[in-house]
């Protein structure tokens, strides 16, 4: 099903605790407000599995850092019981070393991996922990444990730029399959720390020079640049509306709401009354499914027009 700008929803990316162990200085914590609420294992795989007759076929899985979830092991299961095709997980990496073989035993495929500094010092400014070592050794057993392919996430910043290089050999030295360069966008954390932001068109006009092979993604529209067995993709949310054009997606926030964008707190809606309340299962299903509807119509691209200029000068 579409919405009234032809974009179909496909990707269900639930926001499973606002809680994380580490501190980053952009956290845009999925554009929602910090709440104590978690919904059960239960109620996100009866989103999902509705979800599926309007589109639905994979799950993101994220947070807050979504390995805090002791049930995680069981959501993951139930969300492939229901019969979601993909279901993949967005990690700060950190308990990835003794979690891999579990998450891939239930069914997670795949993960994508925060890294932005390969500097310990740098690493602990930017993330409040000193727990590189700890991720490198996760992102190594995730690739062991099949959780393929691997995306490493790298937040560009001014902090950051002089780590690039380093960032992009060890991905090629690690097997590593993806690596997503991400602009900083003024959300969460973001708004207050955007004199940080750094813009990405220097690297891309480098990557478009260097690439083997250049393809464009049908998520957001995303260019990937085909580098030495690694691709590289320009992750660039900010003012975009190509980005927004290409945007499959429609998210489950921690508290209970169907959210149509990372942006707009105006255009959600609530339905944990609906998950939580004296229904049957039927009505349940019924009511989520108006949900849906209703999502899907208020649902707008957030950048609509092109904004030449927005970085701090
Ligand atoms: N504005 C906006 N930013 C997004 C959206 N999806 C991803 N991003 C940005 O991309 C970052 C990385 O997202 P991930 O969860 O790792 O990856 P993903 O976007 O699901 O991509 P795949 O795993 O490759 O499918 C996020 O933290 C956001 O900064 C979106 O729908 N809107
Ligand atoms: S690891 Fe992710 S959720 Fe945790 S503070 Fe960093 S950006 Fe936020
Ligand atoms: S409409 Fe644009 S800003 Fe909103 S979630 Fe989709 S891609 Fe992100």
């Amino acid at each position: 099903m579409i919405d009234r700008f032809g974009r179909p929803i496909e990707d269900l990316r639930v926001t499973l605790t606002h809680v994380c162990n580490f501190s980053c200085f952009f956290c845009h914590m999925e554009g929602e407000d910090n709440s104590q609420s978690l919904l059960s294992p239960e109620e996100i795989s009866l989103v999902a599995k509705v979800g599926i007759e309007y589109g639905i076929r994979s799950v993101k899985l994220t947070g807050g850092e979504p390995t805090l979830r002791r049930d995680l092991l069981r959501i993951i299961r139930e969300l492939k019981d229901v019969g979601i095709k993909e279901v993949s997980m967005t990690t700060n990496g950190v308990l990835l070393s003794t979690l891999a073989w579990k998450l891939k035993e239930v069914g997670l495929d795949r993960v994508n991996v925060s890294l932005h500094s390969l500097d310990k010092q740098l690493f602990k400014e930017i993330t409040g922990v000193d727990a590189l070592d700890k991720v490198i050794e996760g992102i190594k057993e995730a690739i062991k444990a099949g959780l393929r392919p691997l995306k490493l996430n790298f937040v560009l910043t001014k902090k950051n730029i002089s780590q690039l290089d380093n960032i992009i050999n060890f991905a090629i030295e690690t097997g590593v399959d993806e690596l997503h360069l991400i602009e900083l966008h003024p959300v969460g954390l973001g708004k207050n720390t955007f004199e940080y932001h750094e813009k990405l068109e220097s690297i891309e006009k480098i990557l478009k020079e260097k690439a083997d092979k250049i393809e464009i993604r049908s998520k957001h529209y995303r260019p990937r640049y085909y580098l030495n067995n690694l691709v590289i993709e320009v992750v660039k949310p900010y003012a975009n509306p190509i980005f927004c054009a290409g945007c499959n997606r429609i998210r489950l926030t921690a508290d209970g709401k169907l959210k149509t964008c990372l942006y707009r707190q105006d255009k959600e809606i609530d339905i944990m009354d609906i998950l939580r309340g004296d229904f049957s299962l039927e009505e349940k299903i019924e009511l989520i499914r108006e949900a849906y509807e209703i999502a899907i119509a208020i649902r707008e691209p957030n950048f609509k027009y092109r904004v030449e200029s927005y970085a701090p000068s």
